[in-house]
């Protein structure tokens, strides 16, 4: 069923369990994402960034919806990476059910005043609101944000964030970053600043940049063709230990990606005669269901629902 991110948030900070949020694209990478859900008795939440929006537009939203509504656990329909009162607001128009704004780049008294008319807006409208507080490095879609400029989140500042805003849960900077590059080898993870923060708070907190870029679907892509460099993701036992801390949901779009470039590059290279888009997208869906189960499991929400 179609719910708020809050209907799904909120149990999980209780619970001490991580609830996925994975970008999709198109109509498999939904079915991917919704359908493992059910298999595993998962609640979960899909996520279109303002570019998935340019690129699937109403269609891919109610393809999103549509698959929401029927299925079997709880599922939102989440913006991601909100940039704008507008972008929100026209989020909300075509039925989104949780939206961040980020405004996380400008500064406190800036991102504070943004974040608040929107979580006024979304909460007129029953629709729950994730907001930022600190930089991510690595490169957000609408920003590159490079090191300098990255900050985590300072756990005071965030008290006084969410008192001003009222926003429904917080994208934290814990040393997470987006994209396939995320340090040399285990990126590191501030533990000590989620559990400060999660001491002070109490509303779901988010963890943004968590693919873990799997070393098997990285060797994957490479002998299919594909080019990465040393590509690094969170560690499994680093997502486990924040999950037990006040994060609630965890975005994943960088594995996604992969899964399915990997699974396409391997059917194209096997078959060279192949042209039929069932026999050479229906086994990318399967390569992310498997990274989307295996997230699952790590995340803790496996029957959950
Ligand atoms: O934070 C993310 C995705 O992060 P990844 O690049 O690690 O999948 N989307 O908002
Ligand atoms: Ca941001
Ligand atoms: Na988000
Ligand atoms: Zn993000």
């Amino acid at each position: 069923m179609l719910v708020t991110g809050n209907d799904i948030l909120v149990p999980a900070r209780a619970g001490k369990y991580g609830v996925g949020s994975f970008n999709t694209n198109n109509m498999e990478i939904t079915q991917a994402i919704i359908h493992t859900a059910e298999k595993l008795r998962s609640p979960v939440m899909v996520q279109m960034s303002e570019g998935a929006i340019k690129y699937g537009g109403q269609d891919l939203a109610n393809i999103v919806k549509d698959i929401a509504e029927r299925a079997t656990v709880p599922v939102a329909l989440h913006l991601d990476h909100g940039s704008s009162y507008a972008s929100a607001l026209k989020a909300i128009k075509m039925g989104f059910t949780s939206i961040m704004i980020d405004a996380s780049h400008h500064p406190f008294e800036e991102n504070v005043h943004e974040t608040r008319r929107v979580v006024e807006a979304a909460h007129a409208m029953g629709i729950s609101v994730e907001s930022e507080l600190g930089r991510l490095g690595g490169i957000e879609e609408h920003i590159v944000v490079d090191e300098k400029d990255a900050f985590l989140t300072d756990p005071e500042e965030a008290v006084r964030f969410i008192e001003q805003t009222g926003t429904d849960y917080l994208a934290i900077a814990i040393g997470t970053s987006h994209g396939a590059y995320k340090g040399k080898g285990r990126p590191y993870i501030d533990h000590e600043r989620i559990e400060k923060i999660a001491s002070l708070t109490s509303i779901p907190l988010v963890a943004h940049g968590s693919s873990g870029v799997p070393a098997e679907i990285v060797q994957r892509f490479r002998d299919s063709g594909g080019e990465i460099g040393d590509a690094a993701g969170i560690a499994d036992e680093d997502l486990q230990r924040a999950t037990g801390h006040g994060i609630a949901k965890v975005n994943v779009d960088t594995d996604l990606r992969l899964a399915m470039t990997v699974g396409v590059r391997e059917v194209l290279k096997a078959s060279p005669k192949e042209f039929d888009p069932r026999k050479i997208f229906g086994p990318a869906r399967d390569v992310m269901a498997q990274v989307i189960e295996h997230k699952l499991r790590v995340l803790g929400s496996v029957g959950k629902a």
